[in-house]
């Protein structure tokens, strides 16, 4: 129509309603996910099933809903643009507010605060010293990192000497540093103290401390803030009334 050419991607059509009023209607919550960052969101490939504590709570909002989820692969890259266009109904699983993605869809209230860690080979830990930037960007360091996300511009905009290695299958990048292609990746102090329980050959420098402060978060349509309203309650409900807290343990512990 030419209404729908005025709209601007990803704002909700008021003729049909808010997703509020059509993820019931419909039955189905679309859900976007990269499924390749444990604990927050895993694909089994065997299967293809999803796994994770983001994953948990998208089935919980899908319920409440009255509808099934439906579990969409995105990547990094493309995340927050598959919201803004109308591909899903929410982005989900362990993704950061950033500024420049809040230009893009909505951010829900978020889930767990979290920052930019060094994780390395314990044998390794000496030499890295307090863990500090300095102690990691020098020639001879291999910083691995994934592309598209948050931890590839933290990497870009603080390592100049150190060499940095792109790895673009982030279900196998801690794999580099536990065989020794890679010494350092620096990424959420979640997901290091997750890697350092499965691989215990890994040490997270300073997860307590990390370099950057950041807060994950739900990504819903611009322009939609009866959803986005809806789903800040849900995650509000669930931040503090120990349902996420109980999922994080269901991994972490
Ligand atoms: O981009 C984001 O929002 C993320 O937090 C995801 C991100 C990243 O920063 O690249 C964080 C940790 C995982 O190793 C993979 C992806």
């Amino acid at each position: 129509s030419p209404d729908a050419a005025r709209r601007p991607e990803g704002r909700p059509d008021r003729h049909h309603g808010s997703l509020l009023d059509t993820v019931p209607k419909k039955g189905v919550l679309r859900v976007c996910t990269t499924g390749d960052y444990a604990p927050f969101t895993k694909l089994d490939p065997a299967d293809g099933t999803y796994s994770g504590v983001d994953i948990k709570m998208a089935r919980d909002l899908a319920k409440s809903l009255e509808a099934k989820p439906r579990f969409t692969a995105t990547t990094w890259a493309n995340l927050t643009k598959d919201v803004a266009a109308g591909r899903c109904d929410i982005g989900v699983g362990g993704v950061s507010i950033t500024l420049p993605r809040a230009r893009q869809v909505y951010f829900s209230e978020p889930t767990r605060e979290d920052g930019k860690t060094p994780i390395v080979r314990c044998a390794d830990k000496e030499k890295f010293g307090e863990g500090a930037l300095a102690d990691i960007d020098k020639p001879g360091t291999t910083v691995v990192v994934n592309p598209g996300g948050t931890n590839e511009q933290f990497a870009r905009a603080n390592i100049k000497q150190a060499t940095i290695k792109l790895h673009p299958e982030n279900t196998t990048i801690f794999q580099e540093i536990v065989e020794g292609r890679a010494d350092v990746m620096m990424t959420d102090a979640s997901e290091t103290l997750y890697q350092s329980k499965i691989h215990p050959e890994l040490c997270a420098l300073h997860p307590d401390e990390p370099f950057t402060f950041s807060e994950k978060a739900y990504a819903t349509p611009r322009g939609d803030d009866e959803f986005k309203e809806y789903v800040d309650q849900f995650v509000h409900l669930a931040t503090h009334d120990g349902t996420y807290a109980r999922y994080e343990d269901e991994w972490m512990k």
